[in-house]
């Protein structure tokens, strides 16, 4: 298996060189050259097993080898043995065919867990075995960061410089992040939003001369191998809902579309899903584009879902690979267009879209009214980006024999602000956080500037 770049230029990487690196270096995104398949067979006989088991047979014609088997069946093991549900991603039934997926059980309670305490321990591997060292530079809106933080923490040849936008996210989502007091995690407030953030760990990806030769490593979804780990929990809850007998379809609040692409890439492994659904907040480019072909940058909205707050959309470029048929210099040039001025996909490539995807936006008084509604029918207290999904799911349900999974992608103790405002006391932290708030915190403001970024971790990378 080699990875091939989203533009078409850059070389080709081995399953090792692709977990070590970020992106391309034409500006793309790496994906799989070939997509691995699950038959029949592989399906049914998934039905049973742990998820660790699951996850292992998922991902390892991904790995190519490049692991002996023994050794990624202890680091996915070791990486889901931190989650405290023994189900680690429980399936909970709403009603008759409309079931919440259940992310937030890892460490940090979003479902970046699931990727990154795997990513952790992968990159600890590769790295360790090189003698290498390596700098790490991630976004996040606010669950990125605090997963990359646990799951790399303990990697002493990694530096970890996280940026995140001030004062832009929940206070347990930045305490989460800057109550870690570790030589290697440094945590940057940018004064400025997720998508100055994003463009700035891109810029450094792109020119890494500041690095002097250091390996400088993703954590952000722009890493293969947090998709590869998503697509897991797609096999597994349609498994466990009569795959391949019967297909589900997915409802999934998207952003930087890391998390649906995962599932799209299940599918095309040969998983029976019906349609995905896409729910958005306020910032609704992505249903903008697949509703209406506008394919255009809109101001970015602070909402009640914040970690959805991001107008750039990193993944969608994975899934316009496919759409255009893996013509990488039709994806530049697409891209190239957006970056410019508001655009649209060609008709071809669009109709391929719609005939899997559909999308919902959902602002935030329907978020609050989703809480309240969802509590009042099930007892549940949904996380606000889980809100927007519920919404979505509803309006989308269509045959009754096809279950919809909605993907619950937050624990709501993250976001005491949507929960107080839907009128509920809040949501207590588990027993392992319950002193977050009174942690000592440690982080930098800098202006949103690249240069002041690159020489702060020129500065402090050990
Ligand atoms: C809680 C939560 N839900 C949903 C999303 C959207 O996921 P994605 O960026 O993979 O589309 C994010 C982050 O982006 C998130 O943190
Ligand atoms: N919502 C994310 C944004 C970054 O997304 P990623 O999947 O590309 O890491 C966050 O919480 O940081």
């Amino acid at each position: 298996m080699r990875y091939i770049s989203t533009r078409g230029q850059a070389p080709a990487l081995s399953f090792e060189e692709v977990v070590l690196t970020g992106m391309a270096s034409d500006g793309g995104l790496y994906v799989p050259e070939t997509v691995p398949q699950l038959s029949h067979d592989d399906l049914a006989e998934m039905a049973g097993l742990s998820y660790a088991e699951i996850a292992f047979r998922v991902m390892q014609p991904f790995v190519n080898g490049e692991i002996d088997d023994d050794t990624f069946r202890r680091l996915v093991t070791e990486a889901y043995a931190t989650f405290s549900h023994d189900a680690v991603v429980p399936l909970n039934q709403l009603d008759a065919n409309h079931f919440l997926l259940e992310l937030f059980h890892g460490p940090t309670l979003a479902f970046k867990d699931v990727a990154l305490q795997l990513l952790g321990r992968l990159l600890d591997h590769f790295l360790k075995k090189r003698g290498e060292r390596a700098v790490i530079m991630g976004a996040t809106s606010g669950d990125t960061g605090s997963a990359a933080i646990e799951g790399c923490r303990h990697c002493d040849n990694l530096d970890i410089f996280i940026l995140h936008p001030y004062q832009r996210v929940s206070e347990v989502q930045r305490r989460q992040m800057t109550s870690v007091l570790a030589d290697n995690v440094f945590n940057v407030a940018i004064e400025g939003n997720f998508d100055d953030a994003q463009a700035m760990v891109k810029a450094s990806f792109a020119d890494q001369s500041f690095l002097n030769g250091t390996r400088l490593v993703a954590v952000n979804s722009i890493n293969w191998a947090r998709i590869m780990a998503q697509i897991v929990y797609y096999v597994a809850s349609a498994v466990a809902l009569g795959a391949p007998r019967r297909k589900v379809s997915f409802c999934v609040p998207s952003a930087n579309f890391g998390n649906v692409f995962a599932g799209y890439m299940a599918y095309r492994m040969g998983l029976p899903v019906e349609r995905f659904v896409i729910a958005t907040n306020a910032n609704d480019i992505l249903h903008r584009t697949l509703a209406a072909n506008d394919f255009s940058k809109q101001e970015l909205k602070a909402t009640l879902a914040p970690s959805m707050d991001i107008v750039v959309s990193s993944n969608f470029e994975r899934l316009l690979f496919e759409a255009y048929d893996r013509d990488g210099a039709a994806v530049a040039e697409l891209l190239a267009r957006f970056q410019a001025e508001p655009t649209a996909l060609a008709e071809a490539p669009l109709a391929r879209l719609r005939e899997r995807f559909a999308s919902h936006s959902v602002d935030d008084a329907t978020i609050l009214e989703v809480i309240r509604e969802a509590h009042h029918r099930t007892q549940e207290i949904l996380d606000p980006h889980t809100a927007t999904g519920y919404r979505a799911a509803e309006r989308e349900r269509g045959d009754a024999a096809v279950p919809m999974i909605t993907l619950a992608t937050a624990h709501p103790a993250k976001f005491a602000e949507a929960v107080v405002k839907a009128g509920f006391p809040g949501v207590p932290l588990p027993p392992h956080m319950d002193d977050l708030l009174e942690r000592e915190e440690r982080y930098t403001v800098l202006p949103a500037e690249l240069s002041a970024v690159q020489q702060f971790v020129v500065e402090n990378r050990r």
